[in-house]
């Protein structure tokens, strides 16, 4: 069996005596979208940030395309980079607010020293061109995360961690980001690590559900079995929450 894009064994991170994750293990393949739900202070977001190496985990294995990413020094892990992106919830507080749309999508490109085609990367996210020269507070927020999904695309990654990428937007407004991404996972292959705490949203897109409770995994299983026949309490309580 070929490796799956992402897995990850037995992670831990600790904050002092505090695990906010306790062990955790995943696999995300390509073309997959892997739903990591719970409540919040799950620890959701810190399996995330140690999945794209933003924090660094206590112990356990993050292997990307087979590689082991514990342990390797800054310079290895730079090649690998690229690879897979994390998307915010909130894009503003990641967004240099003085920064226009074409800098922004630009950014990650100049830094690698690579060539780009920033209106591609536009029209390929739904921004039109005359946004090109905005600033992000000229945006509404649905154009905001569209720049964020533009720039975490810019080094054509194979993976994409997404936290909580439409809480904050409008309800129509996520539904468009949704398709959004419906369609670039189609177009691309990407693989998804998508955290929420929405399962209406994870309905829509996921084909594995994972739901952590206090660090750890508590069920998991195909979408539409956890959805419709959750086992846990905490699965429950965020089935019932879905209005
Ligand atoms: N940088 C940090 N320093 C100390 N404790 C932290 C840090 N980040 C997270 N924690 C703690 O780790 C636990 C898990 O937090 P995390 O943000 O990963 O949960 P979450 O499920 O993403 O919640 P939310 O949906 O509210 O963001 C919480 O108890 C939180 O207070």
């Amino acid at each position: 069996m070929s490796e799956p894009l992402l897995s990850v064994r037995d992670l831990r991170k600790d904050y002092g005596r505090r695990q906010a994750v306790a062990g955790v293990s995943l696999e995300v393949g390509r073309g997959e979208t892997v739903a990591v739900v719970g409540e919040s202070g799950s620890g959701k977001s810190t399996l995330g940030r140690c999945v794209v190496r933003l924090s660094r985990p206590t112990s356990g294995s993050v292997r990307f395309d087979g590689v082991e990413l514990a342990g390797l020094s800054a310079r290895r892990l730079r090649p690998l980079r690229s690879r897979f992106q994390l998307v915010f919830q909130d894009p503003s507080s990641s967004l240099n607010p003085r920064w226009s749309v074409r800098r922004l999508i630009g950014e990650p490109l100049r830094v690698q020293g690579r060539e780009g085609d920033v209106a591609g990367l536009m029209a390929e996210v739904g921004l039109d061109a005359a946004l090109a020269g905005r600033l992000p507070h000229q945006l509404s927020g649905g154009q905001r995360q569209r720049v964020g999904i533009a720039r975490a695309l810019a080094l054509s990654p194979e993976l994409l961690v997404l936290d909580e990428p439409v809480t904050a937007l409008d309800v129509s407004v996520q539904a468009q980001i949704v398709n959004l991404l419906l369609r670039l996972q189609e177009e691309r292959g990407l693989g998804y690590l998508f955290i929420s705490h929405d399962l209406s949203v994870v309905g829509a897109l996921a084909h594995r559900v994972v739901v952590m409770s206090e660090g750890r995994v508590v069920e998991s299983g195909p979408a539409g079995r956890v959805l419709s026949r959750p086992e846990h309490p905490c699965t429950r309580r965020l089935v019932d929450a879905v209005p």
